[in-house]
């Protein structure tokens, strides 16, 4: 049946054919003639464009001048090593057989980690390649293990990412990330992903993390966990 979204433009058989018929916008319906009624990629006559180029879209997010270093707790797992889960129940630190993201943390040098996660396929957000929001719980979990170096509980207040290139499924990732600064309860973080160890980063992040009470902050919630 065709969509009545796009009754004004030309009909299409695309229209019934799966998988087309859900890529609404898809440059294929484009060059074949499909407009829908309304289409939000049209641009108004005589609107001048924003001249953006990438860097524009990162944010100013900076390390404030007064923060401190980084200092690694004495008993933080040696360079090399697995850094254990923070809870049993976390997406993040759960293997994918048991729902999780199947990430491997291991500390570095300082506060610098290294996470490894190979996209499972249950991953996907646009076709063959990985969701932004899968990608984006990658990118704070790791920069999180980082504070587990400085023997820090934290919980994320701010995270941004940049995606730069896009992260096929079944790809084996690379994250590095670290604790760039220490402010009070402010743990500023950052983190780049590497694809099949691509030089390039095929994406960054940077988090504010702030240092809780686990007991504390947890007390009126772990109620509503399914998994004590
Ligand atoms: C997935 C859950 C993980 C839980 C882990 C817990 C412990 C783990 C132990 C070790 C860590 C190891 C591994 C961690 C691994 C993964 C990490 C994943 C973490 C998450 O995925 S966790 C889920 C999402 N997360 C939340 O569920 C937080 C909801 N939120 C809150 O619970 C409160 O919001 C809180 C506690 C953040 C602050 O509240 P609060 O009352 O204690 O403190 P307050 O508001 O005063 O903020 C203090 C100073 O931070 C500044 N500040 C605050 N927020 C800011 C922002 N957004 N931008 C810029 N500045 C900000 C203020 O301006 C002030 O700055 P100043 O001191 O200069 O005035």
């Amino acid at each position: 049946m065709v969509s009545r979204r796009f009754a004004v433009g030309r009909r299409c058989s695309m229209d019934t054919f799966p998988p087309f018929s859900r890529l609404r916008w898809s440059p294929v319906r484009r060059r074949r003639g499909c407009v829908p009624a309304h289409d939000p990629l049209r641009r108004p006559a005589g609107r001048v464009e924003p001249q953006l180029d990438y860097l524009a879209m990162t944010s100013n997010w900076t390390v404030p001048g007064e923060a401190v270093s980084p200092v690694r707790h004495p008993e933080a797992p040696a360079p090399g090593e697995s850094i254990p889960a923070h809870w049993h129940g976390c997406f993040g630190c759960r293997g994918t057989g048991d729902g999780g993201l199947g990430l491997d943390v291991r500390a570095g040098e300082g506060a610098e980690v290294t996470g490894e996660i190979v996209v499972d396929p249950a991953f996907e957000g646009g076709p063959g390649v990985i969701h932004g929001g899968v990608l984006s719980s990658v990118f704070d979990e790791v920069m999180g293990f980082s504070a587990k170096l400085l023997a820090l509980e934290v919980v994320t207040a701010h995270l941004e990412v940049d995606f730069r290139s896009p992260v096929p499924v079944r790809s084996a990732l690379t994250v590095r990330a670290r604790v760039d600064g220490v402010l009070g309860r402010k743990l500023y973080a950052s983190a780049e992903v590497y694809v099949n160890g691509a030089a390039a980063p095929a994406g960054s992040a940077r988090a504010l993390f702030i240092t809780i009470d686990q007991a504390v902050h947890f007390r009126d919630l772990v109620g509503n966990s399914t998994r004590i």
